[in-house]
């Protein structure tokens, strides 16, 4: 009989921690957490969650499991993408909405993109997308940009839906199907 598998996973963000906790812990992976401001690279998404994860591997010198969460604007062009946490902060939900003000086009794509790697090794990528449309806040500021997406298929935004239907429909939660699919197979984690 194989034992649970086990991941380290690296972020500073407490958000995200959570989520991951309560998206893997039911599925049997046994989480162990380390918290680190990690670099905030520039690039393609893929190349930020790679470079995430090759320095958490190297800080820590074992393996890791990170994320990057990118928030892409259809009318933009996919802006700002990886580059969401710094026009989160400087221009809050109003102004991420006064963005869009000049596009007719107001959908987006949340996107996130775990990262495995070993201390010295190629990082293996799994990402995650879920289409959706940006509006005015609504729903509680627990978590950045939940107030102002609303997914495709739902009347409510993230921040307004119940934890377990965000946590069976979101961004995160496709990715770490495929995240899963790669811990339950012994010989990708020796
Ligand atoms: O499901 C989400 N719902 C709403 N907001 C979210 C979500 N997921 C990430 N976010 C925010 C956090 C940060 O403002 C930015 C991503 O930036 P990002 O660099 O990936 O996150 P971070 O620096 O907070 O943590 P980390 O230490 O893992 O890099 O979007
Ligand atoms: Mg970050």
């Amino acid at each position: 009989m194989s034992s649970s598998p086990q991941v380290t996973f690296v972020t500073g963000n407490a958000n995200k921690l959570l989520e991951v906790q309560q998206i893997l812990e039911p599925a049997g992976v046994n989480i162990k957490s380390h918290s680190l401001d990690l670099p905030e690279y520039q690039g393609t998404t893929t190349f930020v969650s790679q470079e995430k994860a090759r320095a958490a591997a190297n800080i820590l010198g074992s393996p890791v499991l990170t994320e990057d969460t990118s928030l892409c604007f259809k009318a933009m062009n996919d802006l700002p993408g990886p580059y969401i946490k710094w026009f989160m902060a400087g221009l809050g939900h109003e102004g991420l909405n006064k963005m869009l003000a000049g596009f007719d086009d107001k959908s987006a794509d949340a996107v996130c993109t775990f990262a495995y790697c070993k201390p010295g090794g190629e990082p293996i990528v799994f990402e995650g997308r879920n289409q959706g449309t940006i509006v005015p806040a609504s729903g509680p500021v627990g978590f950045g940009w939940d107030p102002i997406f609303k997914p495709d298929g739902y009347d409510t935004t993230y921040a307004e839906m119940q934890k377990d239907i965000k946590n069976t429909i979101s961004h995160r939660f496709r990715a770490l199907e495929k995240v899963l699919e790669f811990l339950k197979d012994p010989k990708n984690l020796e």
